[in-house]
């Protein structure tokens, strides 16, 4: 995949998957700026994310989580972190998928549930009760559907994973 500067990647996955963390990385060695969603949205509300949930209720959460997806319009080569909830919403994606391709780093449960626990004091966005392992049945779906391009992880060395990505993001296939 061969990058131009009005192509951004949209990194996608569960809580803990490294979206935030590599995602960073992976920007840097393409010297892209990096926008985080879920930063966007404790800068626009002056919240944590996990306040503003507790505040503002599930729903509100993903409304919003929709529109900072849906405001996004890089003026510089960037490289995007999404919050694992984003492919939620449709609309979002569909704007997200225009930017760039969307990059789902693929990492296993196990090592999900090592990283993130239950997930209960993450102020997860899930549709049906149940644990971390419930959440990933119920998006693993939406991932592997929206994704133009799916990265498999194992537990590994973050700077080798972000090396990794890095080349398949600039490597004509
Ligand atoms: N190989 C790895 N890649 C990414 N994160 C890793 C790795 N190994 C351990 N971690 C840790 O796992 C967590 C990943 O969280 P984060 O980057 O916030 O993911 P997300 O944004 O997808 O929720 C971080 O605490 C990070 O330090
Ligand atoms: O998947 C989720 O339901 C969420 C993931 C979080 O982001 P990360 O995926 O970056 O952890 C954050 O947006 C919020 O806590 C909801
Ligand atoms: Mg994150």
């Amino acid at each position: 995949m061969i990058l131009d500067a009005n192509s951004h990647p949209i990194f996608i996955g569960m809580p803990g998957s490294g979206k935030s963390t590599l995602g960073r990385a992976v920007a840097k060695r393409l010297g892209r700026a990096f926008i985080d969603t879920d930063e966007r949205m404790e800068s626009t509300t002056g919240l944590s994310l996990q306040t503003y949930m507790d505040t503002h209720g599930p729903a509100a959460f993903a409304r919003l989580e929709s529109a900072t997806g849906l405001g996004l319009s890089p003026s510089e080569p960037t490289l995007v972190a999404t919050g694992g909830s984003m492919i939620y919403s449709d609309e979002a994606m569909a704007h997200l998928a225009r930017l760039g391709p969307v990059v789902f780093l693929d990492v296993p449960l196990e090592i999900l549930q090592a990283r993130v626990g239950c997930g209960s004091d993450r102020g997860l966005l899930q549709r049906q009760s149940g644990g971390l392992s419930a959440l990933w049945e119920e998006r693993r779906p939406f991932y592997l559907r929206h994704a133009d391009l799916i990265v498999p992880l194992e537990e590994g060395d973050p700077n080798a994973q972000a090396e990794h990505i890095a080349r398949l993001l600039s490597t004509r296939e």
